[in-house]
């Protein structure tokens, strides 16, 4: 349902109760708490409870600037439609792994969507340590099942293109572009890093090669329009309980490449497996818990080349879809472009602008540091040797071996 509005305004928790029972989206005579609730880097949430029948609604809204920055740094308000219409395409494949959208209001970048606060945000879980038995399962499945069904293999030509044109997000690339792929190979004024990792720094700075290869990825990602990819499936974008699992958050959507997505989520387990080292002081516990996440690295993997593998058999389109190697070339480019996207995901949210959780949250300066320098030796290994990959566990052993050279 889009409803008509003339004027942005961004909402106050008074003024979105007001615009919820307007809309009849809560009852307009129950009783109600609102909070801001917000921790992302860009926009407004706002959770609204009636408190009579205990039913609860997300508002989020954007605001034509990035929240954590302020004014100084301008940000399209489309990003909102964005959003709810790639919630809504996902839907239409995987509704039980997205919440459900009840509104989308342009005019004021704000989307009213399905409370998910049973949930847990899947970085905050693990950084305690907690295991979730069908998260890799879900995010495989939702991987293949979105990827697929809006690249050339699950879709004609036309319809393709036509959800490129829905999805056309230049703002949003510009920051993945900057943050991710440029600043951080560079002397940039975003980077953020402490003092003493300045030398490891310098030398991702004066490495020839690596840049080359930084350059690669980028054009991969600028120019391989390959399936509507979520943009930004970080840890803190995916909401998890025991049984469930909800992916939140695609304002940075558009027509990119596939490994970007998978990528995104292997480098957060990573980050997050390399945080252990400092989190989990019992050796037998910690290399249990790290065993696990490379488990749900692999898991995710296969549950993702199974799936897709499966979609490509039943609803593949186009002439050389049965044509013996051409699915195993695909998912050989995937994976290498998964590896090296990954990469650069380490790299940035060690010493980028926008960090991790998992990482920033180790008290020990010196622990965090060793940490740090880890995750980049992990990265430029991941970004290097990506074209070597040839199967999951070779992903693994790597990153089993990476940190302790
Ligand atoms: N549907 C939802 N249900 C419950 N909480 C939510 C929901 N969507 C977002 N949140 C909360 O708001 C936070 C920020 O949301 P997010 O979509 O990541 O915002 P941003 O785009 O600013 O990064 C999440 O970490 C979560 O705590
Ligand atoms: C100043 S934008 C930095 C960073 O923020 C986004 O993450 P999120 O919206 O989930 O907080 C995205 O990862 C951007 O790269």
């Amino acid at each position: 349902m889009i409803t008509k509005q003339t004027a942005y305004e961004p909402f106050t928790t008074d003024s979105v109760v007001d615009y919820l029972k307007q809309r009849e989206l809560i009852n307009p005579e129950s009783p109600v708490v609102c909070e801001e609730i917000g921790d992302g880097n860009l926009n407004y949430v706002f959770r609204v409870t009636a408190t009579d029948s205990n039913r609860s609604l997300i508002v989020k809204q954007a605001l034509p600037y990035a929240k954590v920055v302020g004014e100084s740094w301008p940000l399209t308000l489309d990003r909102a439609r964005i959003e709810s219409e790639s919630l809504l395409q996902a839907a239409k494949v995987v509704p039980e792994l997205v919440p459900a959208v009840y509104e989308n209001n342009p005019v004021l970048a704000s989307t009213v969507m399905e409370d998910l606060s049973s949930h847990t945000v899947l970085r905050k879980g693990l950084i305690e340590g907690k295991r979730y038995p069908e998260l890799a399962k879900h995010i495989g499945t939702y991987l293949a099942y979105t990827l697929f069904y809006s690249s050339d293999f699950g879709l004609e030509p036309a319809a393709k293109k036509e959800l490129a044109t829905r999805f056309v997000n230049p703002d949003l690339c510009n920051i993945t572009e900057d943050l991710v792929f440029t600043d951080p190979f560079f002397d940039h004024e975003t980077n953020d890093f402490p003092e003493a990792l300045r030398p490891d720094v310098e030398e991702i700075w004066a490495d020839d090669n690596l840049k080359l290869e930084a350059a690669k990825l980028k054009q991969l990602f600028l120019t391989k329009g390959e399936a509507l990819i979520h943009g930004d499936l970080h840890t803190g974008s995916v909401f998890v309980t025991e049984g469930s699992t909800k992916v939140i958050d695609p304002e940075f959507a558009f027509l990119g490449p596939i490994g970007f997505d998978v990528g995104a989520f292997i480098a957060n387990l990573i980050l997050n497996y390399l945080s252990q080292e400092a989190r989990l002081t019992d050796t037998s516990e910690r290399n249990e818990f790290q065993d696990y996440l490379l488990a749900v690295i692999k898991e995710t993997w296969e549950v993702f080349t199974e799936t897709f593998s499966g979609l490509w058999k039943q609803d593949g389109k186009g002439a050389f879809i049965t044509v013996p190697g051409y699915l195993d070339y695909v998912l050989s480019q995937i994976l290498q472009e998964t590896v090296g996207f990954a990469g650069c995901k380490i790299i940035r949210r060690t010493i980028g602008l926008s960090h991790v959780e998992d990482i920033d949250g180790i008290e020990n300066s010196e622990a965090r540091i060793n940490v740090q320098r880890a995750a980049l030796q992990v990265g430029r290994k991941l970004i290097l040797k990506r074209e070597s990959q040839e199967k999951i566990e070779d992903v693994i052993a790597l990153v089993r071996g990476a940190g302790n050279e």
